[in-house]
This record gives C-alpha cells, sequence and structure tokens, in this order.
C-alpha cells in the first residue's frame, strides 16, 4: 500500500503477524531518505500538510522551528513510530533508497532496525550493563550476532559513539551509573549496534550540559561518515555546527506545519529566501 490517499489512516501494525521476510536494500550502505506529501493527525487534528524532504546520504539535515510545528512528528513518521499513537493517521510516501518504509510486505521492525532513533532524554536500560545496553536493540529488533562477535561489536559501537574509551573498563557496570552525557552517547552505541542505515535524533543535547553537547555534536560529525543523520534542535549554533541543510518547519496559527524552505545550512543562515526563516534563524521568534 503506498500512502497517497490524504485519508488513509494507518493500522498499528503487530510484528508477529508479518513473517515476510526482509526486503530493506543493503545496509551497510549509506542511505538517502525522501519524505514526499508527508501529512499527518492525532485524530482530526491535522499537524503537518503535504511535507516534502530530501535527506540526502551521508548528510546531517536539521530539522528547525518554532515548539508545535510538527518535528518531532514528522520525524517519528520517518521510522514509522507514529502510527503507535492510538488514532495518529498520515499520508504521503517515506523511501528509503526508493524502498517504500511503509509497505505493508515489510516488516516494521525492519523500518526501525534500517532507521534508528535517539530520544531528547537519555534512555538506557538502567539496571542492564553498559555492554548488555549496547547489545538491547540486537534482541528488540531480531538481529542475530553471533556470541563470538559480540565483544567486537560492543567495542566498535561504543567507539563510534563516543564512549569506548571511558566504559572500556567497566563494562559490566550499570547503564543508569553513567552521567547523562554518558548516557545519551550510550544510547546512541545502542542505535549503532543494528548497523542502521539512517540515524533519526530528537533533540540529543537538550538535557545536556554544554561539554556532553560537545562531545555528542563531534560524534555526530563522525557518524555521518557512514549514516544519515536527521536532527531535530531547537539550538541555532547547534544546527549551524553540525548540519549540512536544514528545514525550517512553521505552524501558522491553527493551521499544520509545513516546510517554509530548506537548503544548504549556510544559505539558510545567511541568505535566505524567507523572512520569517531569516526572522527564526537569527532569533526574533520562536
Ligand atoms: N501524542 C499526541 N497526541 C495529540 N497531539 C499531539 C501528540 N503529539 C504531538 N501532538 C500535537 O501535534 C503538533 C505537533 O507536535 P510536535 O511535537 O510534532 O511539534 P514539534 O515541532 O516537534 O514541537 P517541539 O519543538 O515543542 O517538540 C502539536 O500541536 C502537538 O500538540
Amino acid at each position: 500500500m503506498s500512502l497517497t490517499d490524504e485519508t488513509t489512516t494507518i493500522p498499528v501494525l503487530d510484528d508477529a503477524t508479518q513473517s515476510i521476510p526482509a526486503v530493506l536494500p543493503d545496509r551497510a550502505s549509506l542511505a538517502t531518505l525522501e519524505a514526499t506529501d508527508v501529512s499527518a493527525w492525532f485524530g482530526t487534528h491535522k499537524v503537518l500538510d503535504r511535507v516534502s524532504l530530501t535527506m540526502p546520504a551521508g548528510r546531517i539535515t536539521a530539522l528547525i522551528g518554532p515548539s508545535g510545528c510538527g518535528k518531532s512528528t514528522f520525524l517519528r513518521i520517518l521510522n514509522r513510530m507514529h502510527e503507535l499513537v492510538p488514532g495518529a493517521s498520515l499520508a504521503g510516501r517515506v523511501e528509503i533508497d526508493g524502498a517504500d518504509v511503509y509497505d505493508p510486505d515489510r516488516k516494521l521492525t525492519d523500518a526501525r532496525r534500517a532507521i534508528g532513533m535517539v530520544f531528547q532524554k537519555p534512555n538506557p536500560f538502567p539496571a542492564m550493563s553498559i555492554e548488555e545496553n549496547v547489545l538491547a536493540g540486537l534482541k528488540l529488533t531480531g538481529t542475530k550476532v553471533a556470541s563470538r562477535d559480540r565483544d567486537d561489536l560492543v567495542e566498535e559501537c561504543l567507539t563510534k559513539g563516543g564512549l569506548w574509551k571511558e566504559v572500556k573498563d567497566r563494562l559490566d557496570a550499570p547503564g543508569g551509573g553513567l552521567s547523562g552525557g554518558q548516557q545519551q552517547r550510550l544510547c546512541i552505541a545502542r542505535s549503532l549496534a543494528v548497523k542502521p542505515r539512517v540515524l533519526l535524533m530528537d533533540e540529543p543535547c537538550s538535557a545536556l550540559d554544554p561539554t556532553s553537547t560537545r562531545v555528542i555534536e563531534e560524534t555526530m560529525l563522525e557518524l555521518a561518515q557512514e549514516v544519515t543523520i536527521v536532527i531535530v534542535t531547537h539550538n541555532m549554533q547547534q544546527a549551524a555546527r553540525v548540519s549540512d541543510q536544514c528545514a525550517f518547519f512553521l505552524a501558522a496559527y491553527g493551521t499544520p506545519g509545513v516546510i517554509i524552505e530548506h537548503g544548504d545550512t549556510a544559505t539558510m543562515f545567511e541568505s535566505p529566501q524567507d523572512q520569517r526563516t531569516s526572522d527564526y534563524v537569527n532569533g526574533r521568534f520562536g
């Protein structure tokens, strides 16, 4: 089913009922994510109207805009989390390298494995060890890794998450015992363990101090070489520091969110086309 009918309601899919093999493209390569005419509702409340955006392979795309304009909803549509909200629906198309993310013949876990998510508040499993946290996503997504390869995978993911040096001597310690910034990097490492092609990050630094924020930003810049990143941020300096392109979302009073303008980050900050973009990135509202 391609979700081009504006009135289509997405059913909440039960993984247990989906046994068709994965057909997502090779997860080892960088992927472009393409959203076309995406609209979204919570019940009858329409919160996004025909949003289209290309998020290029190996680049960092920042979604910016004032509170309530639909950035997080858009992000959650990209890896099929929106459909978990009772009464939520959407229309439009999301493709990863041309493959329909909402193809009903595809397992929900395939979409989640290919398109990982890091949330605003670090959410490690507090009682699980650091090592167990990294490996936790494998079980949740049904990803198989031989036990002899697990140590290497843990080291690889913690290294990419920028945490290895700090925790390599205490992999058995509980994840909940780490600082907030370390916990967020542990969550990034956990997302990486299933080898996603895209990593979605919803205000990943908003609960962190400036030092931890910089460490996460450095981690993101390194990760972009092997995974496409889409980040929601309210921090304009952060958008300017880390992103290659920005999309400015806005919802005028009583209307659903739309993208007013998008383009490469330098242009969006230095010479945007739309006065509202200029006002927003210069802190005149929002
Ligand atoms: N679970 C939900 N149920 C009902 N309405 C929701 C739900 N989540 C979000 N909304 C509504 O959808 C609209 C868009 O919200 P969303 O969180 O996507 O915006 P946002 O731009 O990410 O905001 P913020 O920057 O504050 O996180 C808002 O009007 C919000 O109230």
